[in-house]
């Protein structure tokens, strides 16, 4: 199995050629990245991505070696070290012929499949002839387990309000936020807004099972030139507005991500945090799922539907394609 993953620098000389890895051709301006590249400083240049992967792939390897199946775990990432590139020659090294691919986004969409599509394409080119087929495992924004995850870090969270203020509080789920433009790519029902639709499902499924019926869905961790218009509101903004509203205190369930990363320690735990202070409300962050031991046993399923050709198990109508063979697009029409 190959983990592939984001990526993150690990030291202060990492930022920048990390951001411009990143960024390559995408048209992000040098004033955002300058802004980024301090929230990265902030914390020694250590964003704390490639440990909490490292993490994920030993709760993985325990979980295959407890339902009794043998299968390596490679771990490699799209914008820094263990670069896929390399992680690929050195599968293609130990013999491996064909191997499936869990990537760490639940969504469809340009930047959470197509382009892990892209980067097992551009692997596969750089290890040439002897490259392994690599089959990437299919979205799993609706899954029960994640959903299950996501809804017991919801009730942690409400736990942990202040006295009296979980009746009132409000629940935010938030995502990162994309151009308007990637999100009105088709996805595999042909229909638009197949990543910001499918965030809006897991939020319902995970509200519900929370046992919670109002709530909104944001986004966060805009970037771009301010011109181009991104999916909104900004959760900073929100946080504003419900302020406005009169609500004491807010949920904040980062649904779009799978670990405490740069942007939940930074854009939720410190400005969206610190604009909740600035208002005197209550604010507490809900866990990511990839902690969550059922994270790990999401993953083990993932591969065995796939491998047995059972039906997905999955709590929403809404399709989940991203499952394809060496980067091909999976379906005619699909966002990948
Ligand atoms: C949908 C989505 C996910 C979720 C799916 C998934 O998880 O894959 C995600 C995850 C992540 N995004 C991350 C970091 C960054 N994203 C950036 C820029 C961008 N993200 C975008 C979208 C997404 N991003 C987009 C449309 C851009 C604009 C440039 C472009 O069109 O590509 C930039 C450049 C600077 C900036 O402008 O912010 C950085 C540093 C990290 C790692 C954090 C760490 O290091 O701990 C993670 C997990
Ligand atoms: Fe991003």
């Amino acid at each position: 199995m190959l983990f592939l993953s984001f990526g993150g620098p690990e030291g202060p000389e990492d930022v920048r050629p990390f951001l411009e890895n990143v960024t390559r051709g995408r048209g992000v301006p040098p004033e955002r990245l300058d802004e980024v590249a301090e929230h990265y400083l902030h914390f020694g240049g250590v964003s704390p991505i490639n440990r909490l992967n490292r993490d994920m792939i030993k709760a993985l390897e325990t979980e295959l070696a407890d339902a009794g199946v043998e299968l390596p775990v490679y771990f490699g990432n799209r914008n820094w070290h263990p670069v896929v590139e390399d992680t690929v020659a050195r599968m293609a090294e130990d013999g491996v012929g064909r191997a499936l691919v869990f990537a760490t986004s639940a969504w469809g969409g340009y930047s959470g499949c197509k382009q892990y599509h892209e980067d097992i394409v551009r692997a596969r080119e750089s290890v040439g002839e002897r490259a392994p087929d690599l089959v990437k495992l299919r979205q799993f924004f609706d899954h029960p387990e994640f959903v299950a995850a996501n809804a017991d870090a919801v009730r942690r969270a409400l736990a942990a309000l202040e006295p009296g203020q979980a009746e009132r509080a409000r629940l935010v789920f938030t995502a990162h936020s994309v151009p308007l433009k990637a999100d009105d790519q088709p996805g595999a029902d042909g229909r638009p807004q197949w990543y910001s639709r499918q965030v809006a499902e897991a939020s319902r499924l995970v509200a519900e099972e929370a046992g919670i019926a109002d709530y909104d869905v944001v986004w966060q961790s805009r970037s771009g030139p301010p011109q181009v218009p991104w999916l909104e509101p900004d959760i900073v903004d929100h946080i504003e507005a419900l302020h406005g509203q009169g609500t004491p205190a807010v949920v904040v369930s980062p649904i779009g991500f799978v670990s405490d990363h740069l942007e939940v320690i930074w854009d939720l735990d410190n400005e969206a945090k610190d604009k909740a202070a600035e208002l005197g409300m209550g604010f507490v962050r809900a866990d990511t799922a990839g902690t969550d031991p059922r994270f790990a046993k999401m993953i083990v399923e993932l591969a065995a539907e796939h491998l047995s050709g059972r039906p997905p198990r999955k709590l929403s109508l809404l399709a989940a394609a991203g499952c394809s063979t060496n980067g091909e697009p999976c379906a005619p029409g699909c966002c990948c």
